[in-house]
């Protein structure tokens, strides 16, 4: 049962926002979105509509990257990244649904630094909650929430319906 609900169009506005700010202040040029597979792909599609970008958004998928990849099974449901081939010199905007540990940022920021040395990486996250494992941090969110032990944060689909704060205890397994 979720213990409350989030407005999308209102972390939407936010993080469009956000990043607006961070394309002036660290003044990006022509920047390449890339979103993470899957939660960050619809946000990347938002954020890339929202900001009249003509450019492809970039997809990538960090399952080969991934500190537990060794962990995950013999059959990962991996999707295919999509970047342009020279990512050397680039501003990119990287954009994720939830940051949680920094453990996907880093996953993505290694696979992107494979194709090319970007000029500047910024992080965009929809929702940055606490529990962050790793020395890494967004740079623009829609909202930064700090969830109790036993809460995750969920969203259905599609594209998403909802944003829920469920407690795990009420979910069944
Ligand atoms: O590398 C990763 C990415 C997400 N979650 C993990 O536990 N490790």
């Amino acid at each position: 049962m979720p213990t409350a609900s989030l407005n999308i169009d209102i972390l939407l506005d936010n993080l469009e926002l956000a990043i607006r700010q961070q394309i002036g202040e660290r003044k990006l040029h022509n920047p390449l979105l890339i979103g993470i597979h899957s939660g960050g792909a619809w946000v990347a599609r938002h954020m890339h509509l929202r900001l009249g970008i003509s450019e492809p958004l970039g997809l990538l998928d960090i399952t080969f990257y991934r500190d537990d990849f060794s962990q995950i099974g013999m059959h990962p449901k991996v999707k295919t990244s999509q970047l342009p081939p020279h990512l050397e010199g680039r501003d990119i905007i990287l954009i994720d649904d939830v940051f949680y540990s920094g453990r996907t940022s880093r996953a993505a920021l290694n696979e992107i630094f494979d194709y090319g040395r970007p000029s500047q990486v910024v992080l965009a996250v929809l929702i940055e909650r606490n529990g962050r494992q790793i020395p890494l941090q967004p740079d623009c969110r829609g909202i930064r929430i700090d969830l109790a032990e036993g809460q995750r944060i969920k969203l259905t689909g599609p594209d998403p319906l909802g944003i829920e704060i469920q407690d795990l205890a009420g979910v069944a397994a």
